[in-house]
């Protein structure tokens, strides 16, 4: 029961369109929601409930993962689409395949084999919670990694290397499973190997995808060390904390190790050393995928059996297992921009002159507020089907997320810490205070660092247009056109270009009621042109007032505003 099956083929692509299939005789499963006979949850995701189910024409025994899609917005979804993509056409015996996904109602199903023993996270609460013994590690990740390694051959980063994502078999086989963040490096035009999307779940995550520099493949040998921890000591490290610390300390820490002396069983140093490998902060110093296989803990791993008799063997079935909803949701931001907002002195924002924020901005030092603006994507205001298909809604969602820090801070100094006097920056409704969920007209308001910590997770929604300007203040007048996938090429220049003209000029953030502007709430801030490093690394103290003329701008959307949390609202995964 559940292993599986050798030859499986896929059906369709959530878009409807079949993918390319191979020639054999093997099983199709079908996209129609009748032909499953959908039985018990056997898991929780942050995202997704996964079913024990059978596949009545072939009266085969399936896990159904279903993906509420109203959750989601379009670029995750065509995110989604692409992973899962990814997932049916991979083929090996250490990674999970898709048998079929499709669209049905509002959720998105996505058949795969059954994994009877569940995942090792899963097999780890129930029955080991300390940790695993040495051997039983090396077996697990040895063909976890044999998985990865077929992954990154094929030009493929998983981005959540966790044990929540090795799934176990029966026969004690061990898949890379959860491609639902797992991305192509050859998509996206982007073929330089290099990925900028901000992805994964914290605790696992490597330093450089949080810093948002670009990575590759060496991010997975990153989370693959930490998930050797994880295995080891029954949790990864920092587990404890909430998403915004884990990325603080992880990247101004040194790497997590594993401290031999406080495991429930003994480790030989070559786990610890194999470990240590894989978590070195400059990526291009971890060991690929191939020469982690030659590390000497591998030689420690047995035959599958193995597994089957020293951790199966006395495990209740995972249907009996009892299932939990999932507490580390992963963070995916897709393609965001930082740039930093110098509010100083000399421009500081005329247009709370009369507001009741005034005091708080015009007696603040010089502050540089970093924003972080993610690609504007569309809501899904019709049906999930429409909103996978080519529908595009007339409105788009875009987010940012505001946070203060002094010039020339990096990353540490701007996260919510009582300690420093960074501050964050929310955009407000001025009809929050009473009516929360109102569009109203925005204004710029610094909590103090005392109170951060209570606002981080708070979101405020509001209707926002965003008009890069002139000094003079002249607006301008081209639109920007917000669907690539329409875009012709010399569009696409233009708008690249324009973009790039954008981060060096002025902007004017309005927030209105309605679609009427109201100038009365017009607030200007200057903008620090985004570094060529990366920014989070970089000194961003050099603000600058260059004259632009753009022939007229204007982004215009619903913006939802967050404190640097994006992980609350953006995550969906
Ligand atoms: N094919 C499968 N066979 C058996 N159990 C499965 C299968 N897929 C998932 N599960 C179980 O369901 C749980 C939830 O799976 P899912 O992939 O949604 O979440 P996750 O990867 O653990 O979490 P997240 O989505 O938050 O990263 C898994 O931890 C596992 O125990």
């Amino acid at each position: 029961m559940g292993s599986q099956d050798p030859s499986r083929r896929n059906s369709v692509g959530l878009s409807g369109s079949p993918l390319p299939t191979t020639p054999s005789d093997e099983p199709v499963f079908s996209s129609n929601i009748k032909d499953y006979d959908i039985l018990a949850p056997i898991g929780y995701g942050s995202s997704a409930v996964v079913y024990n189910a059978i596949y009545k024409p072939l009266n085969k025994q399936v896990a159904v993962k279903t993906i509420d899609l109203d959750r989601f917005e379009r670029n995750q979804i065509d995110e989604l689409r692409r992973e899962t993509q990814v997932m049916s056409l991979s083929k090996h015996e250490n990674v999970l395949r898709v048998h079929s996904a499709f669209v049905h109602e509002s959720k998105l199903y996505i058949i795969t084999p059954f994994m009877a023993a569940g995942s090792c996270l899963d097999i780890m609460k129930t029955a080991h919670p300390d940790g695993l013994e040495e051997a039983v590690i090396a077996t697990i990740l040895k063909q976890a990694l044999q998985g990865l390694a077929y992954l990154h051959k094929n030009g493929h980063i998983h981005r959540d290397v966790k044990a929540g994502n090795l799934l176990m078999d029966s026969d004690g086989s061990v898949l890379l499973a959860d491609f639902g963040v797992s991305s192509s490096l050859m998509e996206n035009g982007d073929r330089r190997g290099y990925r900028k999307t901000f992805v994964g779940t914290p605790c696992w995550m490597a330093p450089e995808v949080m810093e948002q520099a670009g990575y590759d493949y060496k991010a997975d040998i990153w989370s693959f060390g930490i998930t050797a921890i994880e295995l080891a000591t029954g949790h990864a490290p920092f587990s404890k904390y909430p998403p915004l610390k884990v990325l603080m300390l992880t990247i101004s820490n040194d790497p997590p190790t594993l401290d031999r002396d406080s495991t429930k069983h003994k480790y030989n140093r070559s786990l610890k050393e194999m470990i240590d490998a894989c978590l070195q902060k400059d990526p291009t110093k971890r060991p690929s995928t191939e020469k982690l296989l030659t590390f000497s803990f591998f030689k420690h791993a047995k035959k599958r059996e193995y597994l089957v008799s020293r951790l199966l063997a006395n495990l209740a079935p995972l249907q009996e297992r009892p299932h939990k909803r999932v507490q580390q949701k992963p963070i995916m931001i897709t393609k965001s921009i930082s740039w930093e907002f110098d509010f100083s002195e000399g421009e500081k924002d005329h247009s709370l002159e009369n507001s009741s924020q005034k005091d708080s901005v015009s007696h603040s030092p010089p502050t540089v507020k970093r924003v972080s603006f993610v690609d504007p994507i569309r809501p899904n205001t019709k049906s999930s089907e429409e909103a996978l298909g080519t529908d595009i809604g007339r409105r788009t969602v875009s987010r940012f997320s505001v946070v203060g820090s002094e010039p020339g801070s990096v990353l540490s100094s701007s996260l919510p810490n009582r300690s420093s006097d960074a501050s964050s920056v929310v955009m407000q409704s001025a009809l929050s205070q009473s009516h929360p969920n109102l569009s109203g007209f925005a204004s710029v308001q610094e909590i103090s660092s005392a109170t951060q910590d209570e606002e981080a997770s708070e979101q405020v929604k509001g209707r926002f247009t965003f008009k890069p300007c002139t000094r003079d203040k002249t607006v301008s007048n081209v639109s920007i056109e917000e669907d690539d996938s329409q875009m012709s090429e010399s569009k696409m220049r233009e708008k690249e270009n324009l973009e790039e003209l954008n981060r060096k000029s002025r902007f004017e953030i309005t927030a209105h009621p309605a679609d009427t502007e109201d100038p009365s709430s017009l607030v200007s801030v200057v903008l620090t042109p985004p570094p060529p490093v990366p920014v989070l690394q970089s000194d961003v103290s050099k603000s600058t007032t260059e004259q632009v003329s753009i022939p007229g701008a204007t982004k215009r959307g619903r913006f939802e505003v967050s404190s640097v949390d994006a992980s609350q609202k953006t995550n969906g995964f």
